[in-house]
């Protein structure tokens, strides 16, 4: 015990024992909805799932995975990885970076703050960029934000300011890029008549430019390097909104995907390159997928892929993505402080760990359930494997994804009595519903289904317990519905295929043959969450949880 009072050591639980093999499984983008035909969760054959449903009343539950339950700054809020993860390992409920850069743009905090004043320093003789994706899905940013830091940026002393945005398609409907492109001309447009040179400079979609994560695919990021910094693309336009409109037209276009474009002026030159003296602000707040940029804009040595030119910027966050790495280094909001997470605590307790997906997942099942933390707390009772993902696809060509490859790395590490818990992200329902393919999504969460039945499997051989659960819905909802709940149709009378995440609850189940036979859900919990399952888990490996931690689901009754 520190001099502080503060302690890592965890109360033995009154009831329950330790070293139970525990199976911790996410079913990412598994929620629970009504069922019908746009429901492929309840479409596709799943009968570990719907056992664990229907099989103990008492050991199957829901969840909330939205909004305020997970830090989110509304309940209007979809839930999405980062905060669903965040909340499963931290057990606790953080104000998020959405709910944060809120905040600091309201209070105009964010203005006097160190980050803001650093990249201030080049408005003068420098051009200020801002990268990111342009939408109000809220989920890697959101275009009121983009729109209050133009605004706050211009009225201290940025002359020139150069936007390069990326198309969303997957936080909010397929063809909104055009509406969103719309809107910052026009914002764009008000800035120039104040005598601000303000333009789009580049864009693309952010599947395919910029965006991609867990060092999955760096062609990605050099697509859209090319294009902000080099003022390089296939496609050439001399205004944004025809850009998207175009590109568009392709046969199988669609906003996550376009490809890149750079405006150019009347004489076919690109308006916005990065230079050196610039400054450069990322303006996602989500950092899974702006970490692979940031590196390139950073690092001095970098050789993921050829820079060409390594312009001397000030570059600027709009959150610090990686609080290990402390990258980027200048940031406008400081990110949530999320401190002593449930997997520390248990590493401090001597329980080992094994966590594994593939690699679109992996950082969930570690950064994200770390607290937003790179690498072990200590490498002699964790090991963390990653599958590498397809690259250079959509997922809904091999909706299987490595589901199967998942769960046989599980299922050898509960098999080989080495860990306490074996921590699993099963991606599927998420990053296929994602593509809005309903047929493909159906075949996903058949997979995924089949993951779990191995790991269960395994369970049950060692006499270990599993918890099953999500971290926000996706796959029970393909459609965009009316506040009635009926399916929305577009012009052509077909309906609109939601690729988004939902506010769907999410289920949890706990069970296996080593699960101590009085434990139950308890009652009086109704408005639980995500944050409520470390706790749970906690118990589970035989511990109390840290007092500040949202209470356990569960109860243990003497039979
Ligand atoms: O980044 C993505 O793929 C989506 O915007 C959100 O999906 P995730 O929160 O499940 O990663
Ligand atoms: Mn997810
Ligand atoms: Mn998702």
């Amino acid at each position: 015990m520190g001099s502080s009072g503060f302690s890592w050591k965890l109360n033995d639980h009154p009831k329950l024992p330790k070293g139970k093999v525990i199976a911790m499984v996410v079913l990412d983008g598994w929620g629970e909805a009504n069922p019908n035909q746009y429901n492929c969760i309840h479409v596709a054959e799943t009968p570990v799932m719907d056992s664990l449903k229907n099989g103990a009343p008492e050991k199957w539950r829901l969840v909330k995975a939205h909004g305020k339950a997970v830090g989110l700054p509304t309940d209007d809020d979809m839930g999405n990885s980062e905060v669903g993860h965040n909340a499963l390992g931290a057990g606790r409920i953080y104000a998020q970076g959405a709910k944060l850069v809120d905040l600091a743009l309201e209070s105009g905090k964010i203005y006097d703050d160190e980050g803001f004043k650093y990249i201030k320093e080049s408005f003068e003789t420098g051009t200020l960029h801002l990268i990111g994706l342009l939408s109000d899905g809220g989920v890697h940013s959101r275009l009121d934000q983009l729109q209050l830091l133009l605004k706050g940026a211009s009225e201290r002393g940025a002359k020139r300011i150069r936007v390069h945005a990326l198309t969303d398609g997957r936080d909010v409907l397929d063809g909104t890029s055009v509406g969103f492109m719309e809107t910052l001309e026009n914002d764009l447009a008000k800035l120039r008549e104040k005598g601000i040179d303000a333009q789009i400079a580049s864009g693309g979609g952010r599947m395919y430019v910029t965006m991609d994560r867990y060092e999955n695919d760096w062609d990605v990021v050099k697509r859209g390097w090319d294009a902000q910094v080099l003022g390089e693309a296939p496609h050439k336009f001399t205004n944004a909104v025809e850009a998207v409109k175009k590109l568009r037209e392709e046969p199988k276009a669609n906003d996550q995907y376009l490809p890149p474009f750079v405006i150019v002026d009347e004489n076919g030159k690109s308006v916005g390159p990065i230079l050196d003296g610039d400054a450069v602000v990322t303006f996602n707040f989500r950092a899974d997928r702006m970490v692979m940029l940031a590196k390139a804009l950073e690092y001095e040595d970098f050789d993921k892929f050829d820079r060409v030119r390594f312009p001397k910027i000030r570059y600027a966050g709009m959150l610090q993505y990686d609080g290990e790495l402390k990258l980027p280094s200048h940031y406008l909001v400081s990110p949530p402080e999320i401190e002593r997470t449930s997997g520390e605590y248990l590493v401090h307790n001597g329980v080992s760990t094994f966590a594994c997906s593939e690699t679109v997942k992996f950082g969930h099942v570690t950064f994200f359930w770390n607290g937003n933390r790179s690498g072990y707390f200590d490498p002699s009772k964790e090991e963390y494997v990653e599958i590498p993902s397809d690259s250079g696809i959509t997922f809904n060509v091999k909706p299987k994804m490595k589901a199967l490859e998942i769960a046989e790395k599980a299922r050898d590490a509960i098999l080989s009595g080495k860990f306490h818990q074996v921590r699993v992200n099963l991606p599927n329902s998420d990053m296929v519903g994602h593509t809005g393919d309903i047929e493909a999504t159906v075949v996903a969460c058949k997979a995924a289904d089949d993951a779990v039945k191995m790991i269960l499997d395994a369970i049950e051989q060692v006499g270990g317990i599993y918890v099953v659960t999500a971290d926000h819905g996706n796959a029970e909802d393909m459609v965009k519905r009316n506040k009635k709940g009926e399916p929305l149709l577009d012009k052509n009378g077909n309906v609109q295929i939601l690729t988004s995440h939902t506010l769907e609850p999410v289920p949890i189940a706990i069970g296996g043959p080593g699960l101590a036979p009085g434990v139950k859900f308890r009652q009086g919990l109704p408005g639980a969450g995500l944050a409520n399952v470390a706790a749970t888990v906690m118990n589970l490996h035989g511990y109390e949880a840290p007092s500040d931690y949202e209470p356990t689901l569960i109860e243990v009754v003497d039979n």
